[in-house]
């Protein structure tokens, strides 16, 4: 992506040597130095240090909140977001779903965490916005490849360390190490206290949790139609209510709460007021319908998908997922049994194969799972969700898991179109 820049020598800048000739210089990041000789064969108008382009991108004009952890990234930041919003801030956000500026989406989806340049463009968008408040997903890929190089995080926020991206970092070890590295600097941070897999440096460090100590501590929580508590903070003890379900939402809200009060400065009270005012993240244990009841959620960790179905499982659950292909295959036969264990039935199916073969993806799930005699098996997506809808009885719930608010369906490169949501309203003729 060129980028144009007035009033310098140079007319455009990319960090990508391929688009570089003598009206464009080659910004040089950590992730693209092995591509300077080709920059230069193509003629690059001049190479140029990612620091040194980042006054021009007015990076330092903001306040960028970091969030990185296995789960959660998305609802804490959307939470943080509207928070902030409706305190009356300017902000961006930027992750999984796309770039969103003061209530408006501004771009689609692309990565969880763009490339530098392109987080740049989207910083010096906001800035020139007159937003105060940067929010960004930082997914451990973007860690290891330095996609986060050059910014100056206000605060970064820890939500957990389970298991995923195994086919990327290899090991456990590996992907805790690179979640915790974020936090290796004596920058502000806002930590997980209930997550044991924590590791950060202590300076600046600031704490929330439900079990443990923290400087934001959940002291009660109600989770009947929807969730209330009371979080403590020193002396201070502030009520809240919230329209989100489950216990791990709870965190996510936690997280938020605290982040919006250490960069805000408000008084936890006046937050506390607007928590209520998040509606929760498209696609997140979004209720599709009411009756007959179907919840459609992007748990796509063992762990997501535990919390999800712990959190629903006062009811008999029918439980319709896969799991992605060229993706963590590891999580498969956990994904397999954690389902197994909260479920009534489970319908075993694709999501997005990319270019593995879904019937292995599914072997793989299968492997995790003893007592085949509850699942179901069926490729194709439709039909899986049909089986389960036509299988459900009164007071069960629909649990399909994985796509959230995805709209393909990919299988090799191609993308067909697909929405979890779109297709259950079709067959229940709610539309
Ligand atoms: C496995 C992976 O993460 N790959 C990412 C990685 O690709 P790569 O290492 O092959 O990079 P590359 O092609 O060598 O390019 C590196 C740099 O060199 C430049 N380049 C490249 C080629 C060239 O000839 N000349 C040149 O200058 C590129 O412009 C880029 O700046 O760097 C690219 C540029 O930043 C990313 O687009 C690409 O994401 C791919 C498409 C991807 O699918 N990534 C997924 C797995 C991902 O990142 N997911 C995370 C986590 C999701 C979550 O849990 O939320 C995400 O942040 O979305
Ligand atoms: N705090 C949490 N702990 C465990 N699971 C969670 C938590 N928050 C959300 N989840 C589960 O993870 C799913 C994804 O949530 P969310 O999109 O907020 O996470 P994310 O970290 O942004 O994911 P991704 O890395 O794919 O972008 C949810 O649909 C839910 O099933
Ligand atoms: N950010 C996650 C999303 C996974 C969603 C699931 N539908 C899949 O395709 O595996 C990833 O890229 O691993
Ligand atoms: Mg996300």
């Amino acid at each position: 992506m060129k980028i144009e820049l007035p009033n310098q020598a140079y007319k455009y800048v990319t960090e990508n040597s391929k688009e570089c000739d003598g009206e464009t210089a080659f910004i040089l990041t950590t992730q693209n130095e092995k591509y300077l000789q080709n920059a230069k064969d193509n003629s690059a108008h001049s190479i140029i240090k990612v620091d040194a382009v980042a006054d021009l991108f007015q990076i330092d004009k903001i306040k960028i909140i970091g969030i990185t952890g296995t789960n959660g990234k998305t609802t804490t930041a959307s939470a943080i977001y509207s928070f902030l919003l409706d305190l009356g801030y300017k902000c961006a956000m930027q992750g999984t779903r796309g770039l969103f500026m003061n209530d408006e989406v501004v771009e689609g989806k692309t990565l969880t965490t763009p490339s530098v340049l392109n987080t740049y463009k989207h910083i010096y968008q906001a800035v020139e916005a007159g937003c105060e408040f940067f929010i960004m997903e930082v997914s451990s890929h973007a860690i290891v490849q330095k996609r986060v190089e050059g910014l100056n995080f206000e605060l970064k926020i820890l939500t957990n360390i389970t298991q995923d991206h195994l086919d990327y970092h290899k090991t456990l070890e590996d992907y805790i190490y690179v979640k915790n590295s974020f936090f290796a600097d004596e920058g502000k941070k806002l930590i997980n206290k209930d997550e044991p897999r924590a590791k950060f440096n202590f300076k600046n460090a600031y704490t929330y949790g439900i079990e443990n100590p923290s400087t934001y501590r959940l002291m009660a929580y109600s989770l009947n139609d929807a969730s209330s508590g009371l979080i403590q903070y020193f002396q201070e003890i502030v009520p809240f209510t919230a329209s989100l379900h489950g216990f791990f939402n709870l965190y996510n809200l936690m997280a938020a709460i605290g982040a919006v009060h250490l960069v805000t400065g408000k008084k936890l009270e006046e937050i506390a007021d607007v928590v209520d005012n998040f509606a929760g993240v498209s696609g997140r244990m979004e209720q599709v319908c009411a009756a007959p009841n179907v919840i459609v959620d992007f748990a796509h960790t063992p762990d997501g998908m535990q919390q999800v179905l712990n959190a629903l499982k006062e009811k008999e659950l029918l439980v319709v997922f896969g799991a992605g292909g060229d993706r963590d295959g590891l999580k498969r036969p956990m994904m397999g049994r954690v389902a197994a264990s909260l479920a009534k039935k489970v319908y075993l199916t694709s999501d997005n194969p990319r270019h593995e073969d879904p019937e292995l993806i599914i072997e793989d799930i299968l492997s995790g799972i003893d007592d085949r005699s509850i699942v179901t098996v069926e490729l194709n997506r439709k039909k899986a969700i049909e089986m389960a809808l036509d299988a459900q009885e009164e007071d069960e719930v629909v649990v399909i898991l994985g796509k959230g608010d995805e709209s393909h369906q990919i299988i090799y490169d191609e993308k067909f179109p697909f929405d979890d949501r779109d297709i259950v309203r079709e067959l229940l003729n709610l539309k």
